[in-house]
């Protein structure tokens, strides 16, 4: 897209997100990709959604990854939702704006359905899934998902996929986000619903595949029952094994080192219209990243 387009995208945003800001609302999707499609109704024979919920700060090549993968298993019968976390359930907001990263995420949903155009040479790109820009003020997924149900966007026997990373499997069965009561008994409506599609972390961080599987395998013979988390939770968790790209562990946080240091290894951490994005508007220069 030319810079004077993305220039216009990124008023446009800046002006929808001010109205979702300041309104009630705590969901909504302000666009879809391809635009042309914009009717207000999933594409037929959708049975899942999968939702990437992330900061996008910015979105990397982990983030097509996970996103890819999904739809690849399922292009006819899926659908996807890219989901801007406006708040954080621990980190405070920092560089970029919320409407350089919604730019962002566009740039990186045209860049995924030219990916699935290749690896899915079988459908006509009008058939690949279309995939839609959303926002939510919620920072916990049980919120996010009962957002979304409720908004009426999408039909009430879609099921929510949440494609998430390993480190966030952790974060949503940590009881500490839980008060009063602080056990995982508020993830119930959320995990007798929805679906996790976990990613994980081949990163030394989060120990190896074995450690994150077993992680995983506790939950299945009932060792979180302490807790309040059921057993049966795990069977709607289904684990992804990660992997490096170009041999280097892919965050956001190491995209936003390398712009901000102008190295060149950017290229490898975002997809190249959101690294000749970022560096046509300077993003990620200042020291508060
Ligand atoms: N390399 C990766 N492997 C597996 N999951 C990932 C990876 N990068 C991001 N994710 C997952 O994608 C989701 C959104 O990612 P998020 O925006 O937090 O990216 P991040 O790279 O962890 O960000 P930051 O570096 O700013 O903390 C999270 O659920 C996260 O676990
Ligand atoms: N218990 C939870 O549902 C829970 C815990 C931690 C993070 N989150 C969310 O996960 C998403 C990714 O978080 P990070 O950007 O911190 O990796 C954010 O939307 C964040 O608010 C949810």
């Amino acid at each position: 897209m030319a810079n004077n387009s993305l220039n216009i995208l990124r008023s446009r945003y800046a002006s929808s997100l001010k109205e979702f800001i300041s309104s009630p609302r705590t969901f909504e999707i302000l666009d879809r990709v391809p635009t042309e499609s914009h009717e207000r109704r999933p594409a037929q024979n959708a049975r899942s959604l999968f939702i990437l919920d992330s900061s996008f700060n910015p979105p990397t090549a982990a983030h097509l990854e996970i996103a890819s993968t999904a739809l690849e298993e399922s292009p006819h019968s899926s659908r996807l939702l890219l989901l801007l976390a406006t708040q954080n359930a621990d980190k405070p907001s920092k560089p970029a704006s919320f409407e350089d990263r919604l730019v962002m995420m566009t740039l990186f949903a045209q860049e995924l359905r030219t990916h699935l155009q290749s690896s899915l040479p079988s459908i006509p790109t009008a058939d690949l899934p279309q995939v839609d820009i959303g926002v939510t003020k919620k920072p916990y997924f049980v919120d996010k998902a009962a957002a979304i149900e409720q908004s009426g966007e999408y039909p009430d026997d879609l099921e929510q996929v949440h494609l998430t990373g390993y480190d966030t499997l952790i974060r949503i069965f940590n009881p500490k986000y839980y008060p009063p009561t602080h056990t995982l008994q508020p993830l119930e409506p959320f995990l007798s619903r929805h679906r996790l599609r976990v990613t994980t972390r081949p990163d030394d961080e989060w120990g190896n595949l074995q450690e994150q599987e077993e992680y995983l395998r506790h939950l299945a013979q009932g060792g979180r029952e302490q807790e309040g988390g059921k057993r049966e939770w795990a069977e709607r968790i289904q684990l992804i094994p990660g992997r490096k790209i170009d041999d280097v562990p892919v965050s956001s946080t190491r995209a936003r080192n390398a712009a901000q240091s102008k190295d060149t290894l950017l290229h490898s951490l975002v997809p190249a219209a959101v690294s000749s994005y970022i560096m046509a508007q300077e993003l990620y220069q200042s020291n508060d990243i």
